[in-house]
């Protein structure tokens, strides 16, 4: 092998290296969490080991006790994490400790502000991962060799964690990665055996395998007469955590603090989750599932190829890491694992996909999670982490009811949204508060969808109900149109669009008012056929509005057309919508609609209804096809009454 082969130094990838800046600001008042990530990086090198040697024994090398050993070397000033696991080749290292391999990652880094604070906020949705050594280390050597491989295929990797690593064919002996940190100046606390003793156990207890640190000699004591009253014991490797996996002990036996450090382990999230489930399953199928629901959504959620974070083990050995099969996708920010007694060790991606097993688990998982969620949501105590829990990820269980057909009901009844009851943006409104607070005579539950909370809030659309004092739901996030085709009904109520014609509030109304709105029809027939002449197909119909209090004029969809919102979301997406032709119904109590009604002149007439027609649909849509000839009709308009 050449000399250049041998040695090299590459650049890192530019998001590592934005990663190091944000991680090294943000994580510093946490510095000591860079233990449990390289810690657990070495249980999940153990776990990958177990996992290889199912197929190949001669992997373990005669060495099946796996553990992870960390050292401190006071005049050197390291401390070292060294594991005997699955190790790593030259090209590993290369793949693992110079880029990173999250989807959406460059994605993430553009939309960074360069403000040091509001930047350190972000970094919670970015796993924290091996490159948190560089927060008090300012020199790291990993040196480590694939199982299987030969001694002489060792690897080491040097970086100070600026744009570059240098990385070399080296000997190594023992199987397994060794991580050595050179700890910056003032780091020295993390010489400190207790200090790293006491990370360790208060962050990695529960992990797999044991982490062990090196216990000196210690001499006999002998007494006065020169007895021995207590033998000497040799150096020795030392187990400083419990090793025994959390999610099998019982759970009276584990403490809230035990939990989330778990998580954090498991997640890499540096932030305590918001709750999790622990269960574990007898009967017909067994198994055990530890679930979280972390406080943040991770930067790509949105992101097609993200994958989920559920690890599945099989009677305690790791399998695989994001175990996409044991949850719906509209759960997908759920981390945590699943232990089954059941499936084969030798279980792959291909046999889980349809698989009885498989899909019991799922819908065990779902059930929980879903009652998790709406216990949280009952508890008055936890609005605020139920509030917290919404604002992450309402967007994704809004695809629940498409997703998950037979859960319907019960993702329904986890939503929050923005209603008239309150009219602020916050979503906070359930379907069954909602429902509670039904008027007599109402059977439906009234919603609008918007490009925004205001364009909601104002639209003409909901003059009727606020007169009628009827609640309607506000809806304006993106996926609000798409969700509403698939959510038609819950509790046995439908749901309406206020925008649709079909609107129909009449059982809330009198015979006196009925009657009265009979005659004002009447007295406006001739108006509504001037306006049908004068818009010609510019619209479906023309119709006389019990629905208006302030506006003149307003359009809504038919019943079967499509709404505009779900026109937009389909033109956003680069689909042709299908061209709606609108329901043009005018308000015959405005003052305005009264004075066109009286215009004589049918020119004239032509001129008001076209502009008050162009209006609506600038109420509605938020644009005009050709808005700057509304605006020198407009004009015209204006010039004559102000003449
Ligand atoms: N001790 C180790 N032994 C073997 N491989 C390792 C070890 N430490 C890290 N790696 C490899 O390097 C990769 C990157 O590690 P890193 O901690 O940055 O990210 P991660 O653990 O994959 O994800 P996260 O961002 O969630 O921490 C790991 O996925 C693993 O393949």
């Amino acid at each position: 092998m050449s000399e250049a082969a041998q040695k090299e130094t590459l650049g890192f990838q530019t998001e590592v290296k934005q990663l190091l800046q944000l991680m090294i600001h943000s994580l510093y008042s946490n510095k000591e969490i860079f233990l449990r990530e390289l810690v657990s990086n070495a249980s999940d090198a153990a776990d990958k080991l177990r996992f290889k040697a199912l197929e190949n024994n001669d992997l373990y090398e005669n060495d099946g006790d796996l553990r992870v050993r960390v050292s401190v070397n006071k005049d050197a000033r390291t401390i070292t994490i060294a594991d005997n696991g699955i190790g790593m080749t030259r090209e590993d290292v290369i793949n693992n400790l110079g880029t990173i391999a999250k989807s959406g990652t460059a994605d993430f880094f553009s939309k960074l502000s360069g403000d040091q604070a509001k930047d350190s906020q972000l970094i919670g949705q970015f796993g924290v991962g091996f490159y948190s050594a560089f927060i008090v280390a300012d020199e790291v050597v990993v040196k480590t060799r694939a199982a299987g491989v030969d001694a002489s295929q060792g690897v080491e990797w040097t970086s100070k964690g600026e744009g570059d690593f240098t990385i070399a064919d080296i000997e190594v002996p023992q199987r397994g990665t060794e991580i050595i940190l050179h700890l910056r100046e003032d780091e020295d606390e993390f010489l400190d055996d207790w200090k790293v003793r006491s990370t360790i156990t208060r962050y990695s207890d529960h992990i797999n395998i044991p982490v062990q640190m090196f216990k000196e000699e210690v001499p006999a004591v002998t007494d006065e007469e020169g007895n021995e009253s207590s033998p000497a014991e040799p150096a020795k490797w030392e187990a400083i955590n419990k090793g025994t996996a959390l999610w099998t002990c019982e759970k009276a036996d584990i403490s809230e603090d035990e939990y989330k450090e778990f998580y954090k382990t498991v997640a890499h999230d540096f932030d305590d989750p918001l709750t999790w489930s622990h269960s574990k399953v007898e009967g017909k199928t067994e198994y055990t599932s530890l679930l979280y629901i972390p406080k943040r959504a991770p930067f790509n959620m949105w992101d097609r190829d993200t994958k989920n974070g559920i690890k599945l083990y099989v009677q305690r050995v790791f399998i695989m890491d994001d175990a996409e099969k044991f949850l719906p996708s509209y759960l997908r920010f759920v981390k945590g694992l699943v232990d089954s007694n059941d499936l084969p060790l030798n279980v792959s991606r291909e046999i889980l996909q349809d698989n009885k097993i498989t899909q019991s688990i799922r819908s065990g998982n779902t059930k929980k999670i879903l009652s998790l969620l709406d216990r949280m949501a009952k508890n008055e105590e936890k609005a605020q982490e139920y509030a917290t829990f919404w604002k992450e990820f309402g967007n994704v269980l809004k695809e629940g009811p498409a997703e998950d057909f037979a859960n319907k009901e019960k993702i329904a009844k986890l939503f929050r949204f923005a209603s008239t009851h309150n009219d602020t943006a916050e979503q906070s409104v359930g379907l069954d508060a909602y429902i509670e607070r039904m008027k007599e005579g109402q059977d439906k539950i009234y919603y609008i969808t918007a490009d925004s909370f205001d364009a909601a809030k104002n639209s003409p659309h909901l003059e009727i109900f606020r007169k009628k004092g009827i609640e309607v739901l506000l809806m304006s996030d993106r996926i609000d149109e798409w969700l509403m085709s698939h959510l038609t009904e819950y509790s046995e109520k439908q749901f309406q669009s206020v925008a649709k014609a079909n609107v129909d509030l009449s059982d809330l109304d009198d015979e006196e008012t009925k009657k009265e709105q009979e005659e004002t029809e009447k007295e406006f027939s001739s108006f509504v056929e001037r306006a049908k002449t004068a818009l010609g197909d510019k619209v479906k119909d023309v119709k006389v509005s019990h629905r208006l209090t302030e506006s003149p004029a307003v359009i809504t969809t038919d019943e079967n057309d499509m709404n505009t919102q779900m026109a937009k979301l389909l033109e956003a997406a680069g689909q042709a919508a299908p061209e709606t032709k609108y329901i043009f119904e005018v308000n015959p109590e405005h003052a305005l609609v009264k004075r066109v009604a009286d215009e004589a002149d049918e020119e004239a007439f032509k001129e008001w209804v076209d502009v008050l027609f162009l209006q609506a649909t600038l109420a509605e849509k938020g644009s005009l096809e050709d808005p700057a000839s509304f605006v020198s009709r407009l004009n015209k308009l204006l010039l004559k009454v102000t003449a």
